[in-house]
């Protein structure tokens, strides 16, 4: 095993750092752990590397910094390897077109496993190993896992650099496919290496595509273009704040900073520490009259949170600007505010339905330096989806890499896979918030919750507490969608579409949500509401017209908060049994072609059908037995009453 590049081990001398970068709080007063409590296994990340290279036997290491060169070195290598296809320099520059093994399309929730000491701290909702025993079962799988390749370590901080949010961790991977995102997604740098060795506390992160190239007498095999393995393994151990993964080169299982670190091992770290992690978007509103509201929205996968960050309101004088689409770090700042980054550097996005017609600003986002995942290839070398035109090519190459006309498309067989992706850099969307990297984040003013529902919930509502805000969160139900394995259309219930990312137990995350609310100033605590683009008329199809037109709903919002702050004064809104829900002309529905008819069934609540699934709700809450609060269970009981 040979080192073919040397980490940087400068250390900056003690007066170079940042003086609160290992005080107890910080200078804008947030609270720090002592990096002594963190309880990471592994304090010297040379030594861990070591280990790692050990147990997996690359032929070879290489400490990542970041660097543009070395993305277009992997990219070229990738290139050459026919992992990447380099897509048409005049049309899509930069740009290349990854088709993975038809088998290694999305998150694997079955064999993701939470591993804490007790299953109860796992909870219900998670698959749970005895973390001793899941040691020894992948040190097995790991072992010589990496023979005949590289094997990389990349560095890297989810937030900016050091930020008093920000979280650092090191992921070890042998997959140039998942470096070269993690460059996009995260922020990749040396510099990590000096915080570490400053004494923060860290996330060691080991994957492997788990396709050796050294077979078992010790011969040499010859690799394909997407490596990976049938067997895979999506592992965190949320005490430690460890995760190995294995046998997937697909983002959500692959590229660890984002689902494993940022939301399950975040989550954990969050409720430890008295902030939250959370599956949601973010975005700075600006009203007419140049007020400012920040919002955040957790909609389950594939539920619409890239298209409402990138929101070009079809309302005359507002803007909407983009901070983040998927991940919200919150924690509660020295005066009582919440305040919220995007630990994220990228999009990893959903391809089909992003056109011009529902998402202008990703299609603008997406004309240079693009990473696409199983998308469809045109005869000239771009790129197609399902919903980038109305009309598909006569053309293509579909993402197994077959050829493909309209006539497969009307047989059922898309030319883009259902869950194919984007990836881009944040920075170059042109609707991207000039704030978007300040570390101290942004003040959040609401806080949405979504689901797919072709019925019962109402296109808006507000909650009438925190308490009230929380259970809706806590009952989100949802149809399933294609990023994950699974039956698509499928209703299940999704809590602050967290399901997939929650790395302790639910009901725990609800208590977690209850008390960091109450120890918000009363003043700035955000307000809550629910949300539900996709409610369907009798013939099946989409009653309200969603995307651009989703600022309405968005107006609402901001309109109600400015009545919580006295700044307006007129009735905006009407009670209803599920929450408060916009008052007859409330809601700007100027110049829609929406019938009175269309605007009740968007807000149509029955009864009956909502006391079935509050009876659903009740048998949902006893899978968690007494860890389920009492005040969502007095929640429901309200809710109940309220129904009958
Ligand atoms: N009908 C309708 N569809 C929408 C709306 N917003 C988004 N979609 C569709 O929902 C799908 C997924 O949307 P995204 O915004 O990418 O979902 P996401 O929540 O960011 O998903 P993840 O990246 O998986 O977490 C796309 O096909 C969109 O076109 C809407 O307002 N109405
Ligand atoms: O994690 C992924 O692969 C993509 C994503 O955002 C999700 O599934 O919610
Ligand atoms: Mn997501």
């Amino acid at each position: 095993m040979t080192f073919t590049a040397n980490p940087r081990r400068t250390r900056l001398a003690v007066a170079e750092l940042a003086p609160d970068t290992l005080a107890r709080t910080d200078a804008a007063g947030f609270p720090r752990p002592l990096a002594a409590s963190a309880p990471a296994p592994h304090r010297d990340p040379f030594a861990w590397v070591a280990e790692i290279a050990e147990l997996t036997q690359p032929d070879d290491v290489v400490w990542c910094d970041g660097s543009a060169e070395e993305k277009q070195r992997l990219i070229d290598q990738m290139v050459a390897a026919g992992t990447l296809l380099r897509l048409d320099e005049t049309k899509r520059p930069g740009s290349y077109l990854a088709r993975s093994d038809p088998s290694d399309v999305a998150r694997v929730e079955s064999r993701t496993f939470i591993c804490s000491e007790r299953e109860v701290d796992a909870g219900p909702t998670n698959n749970w190993r005895a973390p001793a025993e899941m040691r020894s079962e992948l040190d097995g799988v790991f072992a010589g896992s990496m023979k005949g390749r590289t094997m990389y370590v990349v560095p890297f901080s989810m937030g900016p650099v050091g930020g008093p949010i920000s979280q650092v961790g090191i992921e070890i991977t042998d997959s140039p496919y998942v470096v070269v995102s993690m460059h996009v997604m995260t922020r990749v740098s040396g510099e990590v290496l000096d915080l570490i060795e400053g004494g923060q506390q860290w996330v060691p992160a080991v994957h492997s595509v788990g396709a050796p190239l050294v077979d078992e007498h010790g011969e040499r095999t010859a690799d394909v273009p997407w490596p990976c393995n049938e067997t895979k393994y999506i592992v965190h151990y949320p005490q430690t704040r460890e995760i190995w993964s294995y046998g997937s080169g697909y983002g959500g299982n692959a590229l660890l900073g984002k689902k494993c670190f940022a939301l399950r091992i975040a989550s954990a770290m969050a409720r430890d520490e008295g902030w939250l992690a959370e599956h949601m978007l973010l975005i700075r509103i600006t009203s007419p009259e140049q007020r400012q509201y920040h919002l955040a929205a957790a909609f389950p996968s594939a539920c619409g949170k890239t298209n409402l960050a990138m929101l070009q309101p079809t309302v005359p004088g507002w803007t909407v600007e983009t901070i983040g689409d998927d991940i919200v770090w919150m924690r509660p700042g020295p005066d009582g505010t919440l305040r919220a980054i995007n630990p994220e550097a990228g999009f990893f996005g959903v391809a089909p339905g992003t056109g011009v017609e529902t998402n202008p600003t990703a299609i603008e986002t997406l004309t240079h330096d693009v990473i696409f995942t199983n998308v469809a290839l045109t005869d000239d070398g771009d790129v197609w989806w399902e919903g980038l035109t109305p009309e598909p090519p006569e053309h293509l190459v579909d993402w197994r890499g077959d050829d493909w006309t309209p006539a497969d498309g009307e047989a059922g067989r898309p030319a883009a896979h259902p869950n194919s992706r984007f990836t881009v850099s944040a920075a170059q969307c042109p609707s991207i918030a000039d704030v978007w990297e300040d570390p101290a984040g942004v003040p959040v003013d609401a806080i949405v919750f979504g689901g797919r529902r072709a019925s019962n919930v109402p296109l808006v509502a507000q909650a009438t507490s925190w308490e009230h805000g929380v259970f809706m969160g806590a009952t989100i139900s949802s149809e399933r969608t294609a990023a994950a394995e699974g039956a698509v259309g499928e209703l299940r219930r999704d809590p602050f579409a967290m399901l997939p990312f929650c790395g302790y137990n639910m009901a725990d995350h609800w208590s977690h949500w209850l008390e960091v609310g109450a120890g918000l100033a009363s003043a700035t605590r955000p307000k809550i509401f629910q949300v539900n683009w996709f409610r369907k008329d009798a013939d099946g199809a989409f009653i309200w017209p969603g995307f651009g037109e989703n600022s309405r709903v968005v107006k609402w919002i901001t309109e109600q908060i400015d009545r919580s702050r006295g700044v307006r004064t007129d009735a905006g809104a009407v009670p209803s049994p599920v929450g408060l829900l916009p008052a007859p002309g409330a809601l700007d529905v100027d110049g829609l072609d929406l019938s009175d008819d269309d605007l009740a069934a968007l807000f149509d609540v029955p009864a009956e059908a909502w006391l079935a699934e509050a009876e659903l709700t009740g048998e949902f809450f006893d899978t968690f037995g007494d860890r389920t609060p009492a005040a969502l269970r007095e929640q429901l009981a309200g809710l109940t009453a309220r129904l009958r």
